[in-house]
């Protein structure tokens, strides 16, 4: 369907509900190799706008390098659209423009810029140069409305770089929010924030999430346990489990994986073999972060079972 080149206030208002209402993402047999190495194995995945999606699994399972193939940072076969659009093979400007946006682990904020300037340079990736030297008379809607939705509305002239770690990674989210995009995929956006920021992060899921379809990429079980609203469980390249948090807890393949050392082995090759059968949760990554260290660390991924 041709889209008309611009829109009045109504008809925008129809065109942003028309949109949204049909926006999801469909991922059908997803694959992604390095090397002869398959880091996901076949993976299908489909995510509704209102739907607040956790991706979890143990280190090694995958999850990021599934929002790097739905980005275009990593080479995949397999299909995955979004908004009818397809994101395998598509060039990364391409993806940007179907409404695809991603967060890193670290916040990619400019911490010489305020607020409002790091937002209006990410507004301003959709206008053309010249979004820097806008007045702050002319802040454009979408801008304030950012702000707004992250919370950082009082602090629009402070610098990126004295925010707090959560307020940084909240500007992010609006940086995303700015360009338009209509699918959020975050890694681990509560990492290294404390109690109170994690709250306010998962309420501001809540809000995004309500009009846009949101990835979540996490490993802090109690964060999903109080806002996911399901859960895609990845273990070595395939989805091992999904539906709600009471479900995937209930699980014990689920269980297994996350309290069964054993079963952590995630060299699965092309041929289908096992790369290092038998390993533990040292293999290959940090113990702590993995199966066990969720578990030792009391983050079990059973409901109330706090270890
Ligand atoms: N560029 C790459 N080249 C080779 N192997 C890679 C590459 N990127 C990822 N891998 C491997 O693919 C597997 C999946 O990695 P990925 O980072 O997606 O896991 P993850 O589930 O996100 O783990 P974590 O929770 O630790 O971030 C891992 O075994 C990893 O070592």
């Amino acid at each position: 369907m041709t889209e008309p080149a611009t829109l009045s206030g109504a008809a925008h208002d129809d065109d942003q509900a028309r949109r949204f209402r049909h926006d999801y993402l469909e991922v059908r047999d997803l694959r992604v190799e390095f090397d002869g190495f398959v880091a996901v194995d076949g993976v299908d995945l489909t995510v509704t706008q209102g739907d607040l999606r956790f991706l979890i699994g143990p280190n090694g399972a995958g999850k990021t390098t599934i929002v790097d193939a739905l980005t275009g940072l990593a080479a995949a076969s397999g299909s995955a659209q979004f908004g009818g659009v397809e994101l395998v093979g598509a060039k990364v400007h391409r993806i940007a423009r179907a409404g695809v946006g991603r967060t890193f682990q670290t916040a990619s904020v400019f911490d010489e810029l305020t607020v409002l300037q790091n937002l209006d340079i990410a507004a301003g990736s959709r206008r053309g140069p010249g979004a820097l030297l806008r007045r702050r008379s002319e802040v454009p809607a979408a801008v304030e409305e950012a702000m707004d939705t992250i919370g950082l509305a009082g602090a629009r002239d402070t610098p990126a770089g004295v925010l707090a770690h959560g307020q940084k990674q909240w500007l992010e989210i609006g940086m995303l929010l700015v360009q338009d995009a209509r699918l959020l995929l975050l890694d681990e956006p509560v990492a290294g924030m404390s109690h109170a920021e994690r709250e306010e992060t998962g309420q501001l899921l809540r809000r995004v999430g309500a009009e846009r379809t949101v990835v979540v990429v996490e490993h802090d079980m109690e964060f999903l346990r109080s806002f996911a609203s399901s859960v895609t469980v990845l273990h070595q390249g395939t989805v091992l489990s999904e539906g709600s948090v009471a479900h995937v807890q209930a699980d014990p393949r689920v269980v297994e994986v996350y309290l069964g050392g054993g079963s952590r082995a995630r060299g699965v090759r092309g041929d289908g073999s096992q790369d290092r059968p038998g390993d533990g949760p040292a293999g290959d990554g940090p113990a702590e972060d993995g199966p066990a260290g969720d578990a030792a660390a009391g983050r079990d991924v059973r409901a109330g079972t706090e270890a």
